[in-house]
């Protein structure tokens, strides 16, 4: 004889809540605006490269409503000002808590940090594993896509679009 059913295990009992919950915490980013973390900036003579590297994120695909993570590299180049280096993760986390592209949340994070702080160039890289490609559909479990979105003098100037990818490690 096999395992009949017997009703919901004491466990799922509050499994519908525990999804709703789940649910508002990974899209609160909907509700919020990405620009908010970025708006306390300092003025700063510094005009080099300000690099954050590896910075995790959690975002949800549009298309199945699963998970991708990984990690975002931002570089800038300041005009004068810069921001705390934690609110890039802040603001991030908010575009991050929506259904995302990866393009997209690549590029919208690059367009907030030009807006708070019109920096002389700006670099988003991102690498991230989409579950939607490593579970299910197509199964490939170790692919990473890699986005990125340039802005300003890392557009035009060579040079410097080499050096930021160097210490990023990536190649141009
Ligand atoms: N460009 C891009 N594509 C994504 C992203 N996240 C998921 N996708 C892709 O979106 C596509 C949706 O394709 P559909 O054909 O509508 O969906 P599907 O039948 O479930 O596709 P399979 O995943 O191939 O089974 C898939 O190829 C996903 O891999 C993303 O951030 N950027
Ligand atoms: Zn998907």
């Amino acid at each position: 004889m096999g395992l009949l059913w017997g009703g919901l295990p004491e466990g799922m009992e509050e499994t519908p809540q525990r999804v709703a919950k789940h649910w508002a915490t990974i899209t609160r980013g909907l509700h919020q605006d990405p620009l908010e973390p970025l708006k306390k900036t300092f003025t700063c003579d510094h005009d080099e490269i300000v690099l954050i590297k590896d910075i995790s994120f959690n975002s949800l695909c549009e298309h199945h409503l699963l998970p991708f993570f990984g990690v975002a590299h931002v570089g800038y180049i300041p005009s004068g000002r810069v921001v705390g280096l934690s609110k890039i993760p802040r603001s991030l986390d908010i575009l991050a808590a929506r259904p995302q592209l990866q393009e997209r949340l690549t590029s919208e994070l690059t367009q907030v940090i030009e807006d708070a702080i019109a920096p002389v160039g700006v670099i988003v890289v991102m690498e991230a594993t989409h579950t939607c490609m490593s579970t299910r559909g197509v199964v490939k479990a170790n692919a990473i896509t890699t986005t990125s979105c340039v802005r300003g003098v890392f557009k035009t100037d060579f040079q410097a679009r080499q050096e930021v990818l160097s210490l990023i490690n990536k190649d141009a």
